[in-house]
């Protein structure tokens, strides 16, 4: 162990040391000679190194797998370069990628950590903190260090040597903090209007989509790129959206957090080496400059956050917030376009799917159980978030999970619960300050706390994520005024009104003096995603759901026993065993009965669920209050509708009329 190739025997410590004197150029250097070697008596028990200097020892650690590895397959003209050109086109493609439009040729780029390069090439030891010199004039003149679809190991290490509130906890995930937003801002979001999308999207009363204009943008991207730029070092994400390989979307992410590229490294596909050699041109750009803020002077804005989208450019720049969940939901609204120009239904909701291959969809707004329902130990994982609906099946559109942390616990959630660990990024999260326990009833830092991992870790997830088509499609309301029942079947006309309507009532958080619930009706359960108008996607769900016999269902996952303040949560075990006895199809062959003023066919009796909360009206003991609630409901729910009442869904008029009809009838 101890004695090298040539019979001599290094001596622990005394290279380094040697060394570092020979360095000083004061003590001449000692050699053992060979000659006193079999007369000295050495502890041979401990092993030593093969290393002269501290520095040799630390480059025995790490190896460099083979560059490249062989491609299997067809091989693309790209895999066809040798691997110098290859890594050249790379670098060329990555600084187009940051080119200023107005001075045209990109920056200057290098690949790896502006700080290895000062401890490999001028023998720096010294454990020093890079200050970064931000030189924003003479970008032009400095290399921008690309820090290329790095691991989750080294991003953990760049996150905690720079950035501020990066911890390791207990279990080994990555705490960190999104800055002063821990939540999307629908209001700072715009969307080009130019001569297609002007026709194309959906604009004015209730959409998603506040216009800008593409001078506007071109502003705010200049803005965003001058900003990365000035930087020392970049991170740039290579990856890819969806996981039906027909229609797989290949994104680039640049961004100045390692934050931000370990969270799109969890949320997107991961490509394997091979795909990665073949990347190319990316489909999709997203400049995240979210420590920056946008210039309220410019055109549109109207504060300090721009999330901006440019379909012709297919470019999106982030602007003044650092929630990463502006990326996910923001390419999720690309997909909303180019999705349906493939007759491809982009979805809001969760999938899993049986041992019998039997599949179902979890609509729902935020917090509504998606991802809680859709993790079940005893179904496969698709997705919890975001999938397509094609003519081959569904599919999901990211590689991981984001799950809300509040009040997580392991024996409601153990999969969750597990999923938490190296490599998931934990935001904004309190633990505590010696154990680093994450207390996850602690709502000091935001209501809206976060675990992002990828979808390996859920222990059955259904890799590859796709499946047929879906047999139910639930959706999901938390009704926090707790006049919905537990579960209702809806006709397909009925699927469809709720879906158009998107219902869900949460509580206004943990403001004081707020107890009123408040309705919030989101077409499609996602109006802030999606791009064109809602009849649209919900014609294309009543065509599928028609097409392939699925089951619509609304499971009320919100109150019980009376509004929010008197009643309380229904069980999420209750809501398990419902949600399992769609899946198992015995809920399909219940008794029903119809409820007044909604019309919703309710069961009797559902198995491990009391049966006399299935009629919310059994569970309040104030009957009167019961009945005006519902009333009050009933009439958000027609309010909100009128808006879609001159929309026809699909070309079948009386499609559209049997929806209009399926609504509250009072
Ligand atoms: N009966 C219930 N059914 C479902 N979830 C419940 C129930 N009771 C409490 N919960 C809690 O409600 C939350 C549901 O959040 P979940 O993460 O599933 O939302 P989501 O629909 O995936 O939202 P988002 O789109 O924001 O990710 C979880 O914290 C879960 O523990
Ligand atoms: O996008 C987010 O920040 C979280 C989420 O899933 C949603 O709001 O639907
Ligand atoms: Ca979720
Ligand atoms: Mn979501």
């Amino acid at each position: 162990m101890a004695a090298n190739g040539n019979g001599e025997v290094a001596v622990n410590g005394n290279g380094a040391a040697a060394a570092a004197r020979k360095q000083k150029g004061t003590l001449p250097s000692i050699t053992t000679s060979d000659k006193h070697h079999h007369e000295v008596c050495h502890d041979m028990s401990a092993p030593t190194v093969k290393a002269q200097t501290i520095d040799e020892l630390h480059s025995l650690q790490k190896k460099k797998s083979a560059p490249n590895t062989p491609i299997k397959g067809i091989q693309g003209t790209f895999a066809a370069l040798p691997e110098e050109e290859r890594q050249k086109q790379q670098l060329q493609s990555i600084s187009a990628s940051l080119a200023s439009l107005t001075r045209g040729s990109g920056p200057k780029v290098v690949k790896g950590d502006p700080a290895n390069k000062n401890q490999t090439n001028q023998k720096v030891h010294q454990h020093h903190v890079a200050a970064p010199t931000i030189s924003a004039s003479d970008s032009s003149l400095k290399f921008t260090h690309v820090l290329y679809n790095l691991s989750p190991a080294e991003l953990y290490e760049q996150a905690i040597h720079y950035e501020k509130g990066s911890f390791i906890t207990s279990t080994g995930a990555l705490a960190t903090l999104s800055g002063a937003k821990t939540g999307r801002a629908p209001r700072d979001k715009r969307v080009v209007k130019d001569d297609v999308t002007g026709k194309e999207l959906w604009w004015g009363k209730g959409s998603p989509n506040i216009e800008m204009d593409e001078q506007t943008f071109l502003v705010n991207r200049e803005r965003a790129v001058d900003y990365l730029n000035s930087l020392d070092k970049v991170f740039v994400n290579d990856q890819f959206l969806n996981w039906d390989p027909e229609n797989r979307i290949k994104v680039r992410i640049v961004s100045a957090r390692a934050y931000h590229s370990l969270f799109m490294h969890n949320m997107c596909i991961r490509p394997t080496p091979e795909e990665l050699e073949e990347f190319g041109t990316p489909d999709f750009t997203i400049y995240n400059a979210g420590q920056f803020p946008c210039n309220r002077y410019t055109h549109y804005m109207t504060s300090s956050t721009s999330i901006d989208l440019n379909l012709a450019r297919s470019e999106m720049v982030i602007l003044g917030t650092q929630y990463a969940g502006e990326m996910k939901k923001g390419l999720f609204s690309v997909m909303h376009y180019l999705m349906p120009k493939r007759r491809i239904l982009s979805l809001h909701s969760g999938c899993n799917m049986g041992k019998d291959g039997d599949v179902a969809l979890f609509f729902g707004l935020s917090g509504t159980g998606k991802t809680t329902l859709s993790t079940d130990p005893n179904r496969y994982l698709i997705g919890d978030d975001e999938h397509c609906w094609a003519e081959t099946g569904v599919s999901n559109i990211e590689g991981g999970c984001y799950a809300k942390c509040i009040d997580l616990s392991r024996e409601k959630e153990p999969d969750i619960w597990n999923a938490i660990k190296f490599g998931t990024v934990l935001e904004n999260v309190v633990f505590e300050e010696h154990t680093r326990e994450v207390d996850y009833a602690d709502k000091s830092v935001t209501e809206n706390t976060r675990a992002s991992y990828p979808i390996e870790y859920i222990p059955n997830a259904k890799i590859p994520c796709v499946g047929p088509h879906p047999k139910n499609v639930i959706l999901l309301a938390c009704d926090a005024f707790g006049v919905l029942p537990p579960v209702s079947k809806l006709n397909l006309a009925q699927t469809m009104y709720h879906f158009i309507s998107g219902y869900t009532a949460l509580v206004a958080g943990t403001e004081e003096g707020v107890k009123e619930p408040r309705a919030t009706f989101s077409a499609c359960f996602g109006a802030a995603f999606i791009m064109m108008h809602p009849t649209k996607y919900a014609a294309m769900l009543a065509e599928k759901m028609l097409k392939h016999g699925a089951t619509g269902w609304l499971v009320n996952t919100g109150w019980s026993g009376g509004s929010y303040g008197s009643g309380s949560r229904i069980k999420l075990a209750y809501t398990r065993k419902i949600i399992d006895a769609i899946h198992s199809g015995s809920l399909l062959k219940a008794e029903y009965r119809k409820t007044e003023v909604f019309g919703l066919e309710i069961p009797t009796e559902v198995e491990g669920v009391p049966s006399e909360i299935l009629d919310p009206v059994n569970t309040w003991s104030n009957k009167l209050g019961y009945n005006d609630t519902l009333m009050k409901l009933a009439g958000l729910f027609k309010n909100n509708f009128e808006t879609f009442t001159d929309h026809m869904i699909g070309k079948d008029n009386e499609l559209t009329e049997e929806i209009l009809a399926a609504g509250p009838n009072f």
